[in-house]
C-alpha cells in the first residue's frame, strides 16, 4: 500500500453515549487491521459535541454557549460540522485524491523508487512544520532542510539552487540515501504487489468519495435555500431562514428597492441619437477606466482627485432638448442648480468602478439623474451596510433613471466590464450641486490616547489579484476600518510591520509572485519553501502581536499545472499551520469559489491569459472579497480575542 494512503485516514465515529463508542473502538481497529490500515489509539479522542444552551455557565460563572470544550478540542478544531469544516475538508480530500491519482494511478511512468522518494519528502516537510511550530528551528535551518527536499526531486527547483556547491550537493545526496535507507524499508516486490492491490480497491473508493462529497453539497444547498414554506422539513425543526439574495446574472429590477432609484421613470421619447451626441457635444477629457468625459455647469465638481471648473452648457440641438425635457420631468430642475457630467464609454471595456456619489458638494437631497444612449450597459448595484445585496439593471438607449439622495449612503454602484461589447455608450449625469460647507478651523491635535469609540483598523496587504477590492466593503465589519496596501511578494511584508501593532487584523493576500517568479534578489520558491518562511515569520508575527489576528488567503490556482501544484502544497501546509495559532487564519478563498458554484475549476474564472499570474473575473473577485470580509467580521468578535488572551496567558 502507497505510504501516503496508510497516513491519510481520519475516523470519527458518532454516538450517543460513551460506552458504546468505547465498544467501538477495538473492534474497528481490528477490521481496520484486516484492510491493512492500522488505528493508533493512544491518538483517539472522546469528545461530547454539544451546542449549550443560553443558560449553561461554567464553574466561573462565564456562558458555555460558543465556548463548548469540544471548540478547542485539536482534532474536532472550533469548526466541526460548520459548512466551511466541510468544504475545507472536501478541498484537502480533493487535493489529496488528485496528488494520489497523479502519482499512483497515471503515472506509470514514474518509478517505484522515485514514488516512494516524494512521500518521504512529503512526510520529511512535515516534521519540519512541526519543528517550526515549537520554534526550534532557526531560519537558516528552515532553509537548509528545504534546500534538502528539493534536491530529493525537484528538476525545475533544483535548477534555481546554483548556489549550491558539487560537494554540498554531494553531501546532501549521501544524506537522503542514508535517511531513506534506515527510515524507509523498501521492499520493492512488496511495494509493488500491495500498490497493485490498492488501485483495484481504490476506484471504488474515490467513486463511494465523490457520491458522499455530492451528497453533502446537495444537503449544503438544500439547507441554504431552505424557506419556511419547504415542505421537505418536519414542523418544529428551526433551521432560520436566510435573507434571499437575488441572482445577481439576471437583473432583476422588479426587486430593485425605491429606495436605491427609480428605474426607468421616463422613457426620453427622443430622436437624439448617440451619432448625434458625439458629433454635438465635445467629450475630450480623459478619465479613468477608459472613460472621456465632459463637464458643464454653474458650479464646479470634486470628487477624488479630479477637478471640473465651472463651465456653460454647449448651445446645441442635442443639449438643448435634453435640458427641455429634463424640465418636463422635473419642475425643479434649472441649468444653475444642476450640472451635467456627458461621460462617454468608447467601448465595453470602458467602466465605472464601484462608488457613491456622495459628495459634500452635492445637495443632500438631490436625486441624480441618468440619460443614456447607445448601447446598453448594466449597473450594479451592491448594498454598502449590513447583508450583502446586489442588483443589475440594464441602462437602455433613450431611457432617463434616477437614484435617490439615500441610495448614496446605503448602495455603491458601477458599470460592469464587458470585454466583448464594441459599441459606445454617453450617459448624460444630472446632480444638484451646491457650494461645499466653509471648512471648520483644524481642531487641536490629540495628544491623549484614541477615543474610545475610534475605529480598529483591517490593514489589507494584497498583490494584484484583489487590489480592486473596495476598501468600504469592509464597512461591514462593525467599527472597522479598512487600509489597503499593496505589497508583491512575502518577502516584503516586514517592512509593514510597525503597522501591525496598531491593527486589530492583518489580512494578508499574496504569494503567487513568490512562486512563479525569479528575478534578480528573488529566487523563485517552491510551494513547500514558500509555506516554511511565511508560517515561520507569521509564528513570530502571531505571538508578538497577540491582540492582533492574522488572516492568510489561500492562493488562486493559475492555467499552469506546475504552478498549481506548488500552490496545493502551500496552500495544504498553511491550513495545517494555521490550526495551531489561535491569532491566525487560513481563508481558503480558492474553495469559496468553487463552493459557490460559478465554476468547478478556478482556471474557469480566469479573467484572460497573463503569463503566469491569476486575473480573476469580476464575480469571482466578488466572492473572494466577501469571504474575506466574513473573516474579518467573525474576528472582530470580542469573544475570540477573549481566547486569545486565554491562550497566550496559558502558554
Ligand atoms: O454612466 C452611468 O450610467 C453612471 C455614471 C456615474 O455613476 C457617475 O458619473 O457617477
Ligand atoms: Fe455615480
Amino acid at each position: 500500500m502507497p505510504l501516503e494512503s496508510e497516513y491519510a485516514d481520519d475516523v470519527d465515529f458518532l454516538g450517543e453515549d460513551e460506552q458504546t463508542l468505547k465498544h467501538i473502538l477495538p473492534v474497528s481497529t481490528s477490521v481496520f487491521n484486516e484492510w491493512s490500515l492500522k488505528v493508533n489509539e493512544q491518538k483517539t479522542e472522546f469528545v461530547k459535541v454539544n451546542i449549550a444552551g443560553n443558560e449553561e455557565t461554567d464553574s466561573n460563572g462565564v456562558k458555555d454557549t460558543g465556548n463548548e470544550p469540544w471548540r478547542s478540542s485539536k482534532l474536532l478544531g472550533p469548526l466541526l460540522c460548520s459548512t466551511k469544516d466541510i468544504f475545507q475538508h472536501i478541498h484537502l480530500g480533493n487535493i489529496t485524491f488528485a496528488n494520489f491519482k497523479k502519482m499512483w494511478l497515471q503515472g506509470k511512468r514514474i518509478s517505484l523508487c522515485r514514488r516512494i522518494q516524494k512521500i518521504s519528502s512529503n512526510i520529511s516537510s512535515k516534521t519540519c512544520l512541526e519543528l517550526l511550530i515549537d520554534d526550534k528551528l532557526s531560519l537558516e535551518q528552515i532553509q537548509h532542510e528545504a534546500n534538502y527536499l528539493s534536491s530529493l526531486g525537484h528538476g525545475r527547483i533544483a535548477r534555481v539552487k546554483d548556489t549550491l556547491t558539487p560537494q554540498t550537493r554531494n553531501h546532501i545526496v549521501n544524506d537522503v540515501r542514508a535517511k531513506l535507507a534506515n527510515s524507509v524499508c523498501i521492499d520493492y516486490q512488496a511495494a509493488e504487489q500491495s500498490h497493485q492491490l490498492t488501485l483495484n480497491n481504490f476506484s471504488y473508493l474515490i467513486e463511494q468519495a465523490q457520491k458522499e462529497v455530492d451528497k453533502l453539497v446537495n444537503l449544503n444547498t438544500a439547507a441554504k435555500n431552505w424557506s419556511p414554506d419547504t415542505p421537505d422539513f418536519g414542523a418544529g425543526d428551526s433551521i432560520p431562514p436566510q435573507e434571499s439574495t437575488p441572482d445577481p446574472h439576471h437583473p432583476d429590477t422588479d426587486k430593485l428597492p425605491e429606495t436605491v432609484c427609480d428605474f426607468d421613470v421616463e422613457s426620453f421619447d427622443t430622436t437624439i441619437s448617440i451619432t448625434q451626441v458625439l458629433n454635438q457635444i465635445p467629450i475630450t477629457e480623459h478619465s479613468s477606466c477608459g472613460r472621456k468625459v465632459a463637464y458643464f455647469g454653474a458650479k464646479g465638481y470634486n470628487y477624488g482627485n479630479v477637478n471640473h471648473p465651472p463651465k456653460d452648457y454647449p448651445n446645441c440641438e442635442v443639449m438643448n432638448q435634453i435640458l427641455h425635457k429634463m424640465r418636463d420631468v422635473d419642475p425643479n430642475f434649472n441649468k444653475d442648480d444642476f450640472s451635467c457630467l456627458v461621460t462617454l464609454y468608447p467601448d465595453g471595456r470602458a467602466t465605472i468602478p464601484a462608488h457613491s456619489d456622495d459628495e459634500n458638494q452635492i445637495h443632500p437631497d438631490s436625486k441624480i439623474w441618468t440619460l443614456s444612449f447607445g448601447a446598453t450597459r448594466v449597473i450594479e448595484f451592491v448594498r454598502r451596510t449590513g447583508v450583502l445585496q446586489e442588483f443589475r439593471v440594464p441602462l437602455h438607449n433613450g431611457q432617463l433613471f434616477s437614484m435617490t439622495a439615500k441610495s448614496q449612503s446605503d448602495w455603491s454602484h458601477e458599470l460592469l466590464y464587458e470585454p466583448n461589447l464594441p459599441d459606445p455608450r454617453v450617459s448624460f449625469t444630472f446632480r444638484h450641486i451646491v457650494d461645499p460647507p466653509a471648512k471648520s478651523p483644524a481642531p487641536p491635535m490629540l495628544t491623549s490616547a484614541p477615543k474610545p469609540g475610534r475605529k480598529q483598523k483591517i490593514l489589507f496587504l494584497t498583490d494584484s489579484v484583489l487590489y480592486s477590492t473596495p476598501e468600504f466593503l469592509f464597512d461591514r465589519v462593525p467599527n472597522h476600518r479598512c487600509i489597503k496596501k499593496r505589497n508583491y511578494y512575502f518577502a516584503d511584508v516586514p517592512k509593514f510591520e510597525p503597522d501591525f501593532i496598531n491593527s486589530q487584523i492583518v489580512l494578508l493576500s499574496l504569494g503567487i509572485n513568490d512562486l512563479s517568479t525569479c528575478s534578480p534578489g528573488r529566487p523563485q520558491k517552491s510551494g513547500e519553501e514558500l509555506a516554511a518562511w511565511v508560517s515561520h515569520h507569521l509564528n513570530s508575527y502571531c505571538k508578538k502581536y497577540r491582540n492582533t489576528v492574522f488572516l492568510v488567503n489561500s492562493i488562486l490556482h493559475t492555467r499552469h499545472s506546475w504552478l498549481n501544484s506548488e500552490i496545493d502544497t502551500y496552500n495544504q501546509v498553511m491550513y495545517l499551520f494555521a490550526q495551531s495559532i489561535p491569532n491566525l487564519q487560513f481563508v481558503d478563498s480558492h474553495t469559496a469559489i468553487t463552493r459557490h458554484g460559478i465554476a468547478r475549476r478556478i482556471d474557469f474564472v480566469l479573467d484572460r491569459y497573463d503569463g503566469r499570474g491569476t486575473h480573476l473575473t469580476l464575480d469571482a473577485k466578488k466572492i473572494v472579497a466577501r469571504e474575506l470580509v466574513a473573516a474579518c467580521q467573525s474576528h472582530a468578535s470580542s469573544s475570540k480575542s477573549q481566547m486569545m488572551k486565554m491562550y497566550y496567558r496559558n502558554t
